[in-house]
């Protein structure tokens, strides 16, 4: 039988142990907290924000929301970087991306402080992870990571290819599987959609991490007999009988799950993750920048 790995299962296991860590904080006069920063009116990225406060206030976590008009000027925003940098009881800051075209995304990243960069994307971050010294290891994959060890995917020794080559998901995952370290130790060949014959390598793999941000690229046929599949897509598509809008992965699941061993559903694979993350971010940000000792779970 094909074991299902619930995301939301081992998201909620996680956030029960940062609730423990975030009353010891608070018992040590410190109240962590999460600044997310929206600007854009998209109807996605308004949700995601929206469940990252929620997810917040769960674990007893202060968020802090701002709003700009997608029509600000950038400076506006960088401002709003600059103040949240300053504010003491703001311990992670999020700019949830993308940003506008007329926004420098670069300069979104480099001005957040690296202490508060709770995403890890500031290039002083990228380079700690790449170093294997990492400060913040970025949500998605390092929730992919406690994901295969929660459900005993064996890392060390396993062939894994990583679909897709972006700074979010693929080459921040490809570096955390590569690293010597528990969760690591894999030999990783990293693809994209431009990869000579795909599915030779991913036939070869022993885990598949699916994260090429294209509607069910990844089908059975492309899979070894017994392997992990991964499934980080969230792509918003018609719904097949025409009554609106489904939300799939870059794994043809139906598929795919007839030939692996372990896969994540979209939903309640991934993206649960990738939250729960982001709070024990916030949760090690807010212990290193207070001085409160206390035990990342
Ligand atoms: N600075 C920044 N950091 C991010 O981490 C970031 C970002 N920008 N921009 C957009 C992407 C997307 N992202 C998601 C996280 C969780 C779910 C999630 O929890 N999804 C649920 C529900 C999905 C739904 O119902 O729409 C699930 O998969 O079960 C989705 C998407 C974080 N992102």
């Amino acid at each position: 039988m094909t074991e299902v790995i619930d995301g939301n299962a081992v998201a909620t296991e996680l956030r029960e142990e940062i609730a423990d860590r975030v009353e010891t904080l608070s018992a040590a006069g410190v109240e962590p907290g999460l600044a997310t920063v929206l600007m854009s009116e998209d109807a996605a990225s308004e949700t995601y924000v929206s469940m990252k406060q929620r997810d917040c206030e769960e674990v007893g976590m202060d968020g802090i929301h701002v709003e700009l008009d997608p029509e600000a000027s950038a400076e506006e925003l960088y401002g709003t970087i600059d103040d949240l940098n300053d504010d003491e009881d703001v311990h992670g800051i999020l700019v949830q991306l993308p940003v506008p075209d007329h926004v420098d995304e670069r300069e979104v990243l480099r001005r957040i402080r690296p202490e508060k960069d709770v995403d890890g994307f500031h290039p002083e971050n990228v380079g700690r992870l790449v170093a294997g010294n990492a400060r913040f290891k970025p949500c998605t994959p390092h929730g992919i990571q406690r994901l295969l060890a929660a459900h005993d995917v064996e890392t060390e020794g396993a062939d894994a290819v990583v679909v897709g080559r972006s700074d979010i998901v693929g080459k921040p995952m490809a570096n955390l599987l590569i690293q010597k370290a528990p969760g690591g130790n894999a030999t990783v060949t990293v693809c994209h959609s431009r990869t000579d014959d795909l599915e030779a390598r991913t036939r070869e793999a022993d885990i598949v991490i699916a994260a090429a941000g294209i509607p069910e690229f990844i089908d059975g046929s492309m899979l070894k007999a017994g392997a992990t599949v991964i499934d980080v897509g969230i792509n918003r598509v018609e719904s097949e009988d025409g009554s609106g809008t489904e939300l799939v992965g870059d794994v043809a699941y139906e598929s795919a799950a007839e030939v692996a061993g372990a896969i994540t559903p979209v939903p309640g694979g991934v993206g649960p993750m990738t939250r729960a993350m982001l709070l024990y971010n916030t949760l090690k940000a807010a212990s290193l920048q207070t001085g409160v000792e206390i035990d990342l779970p």
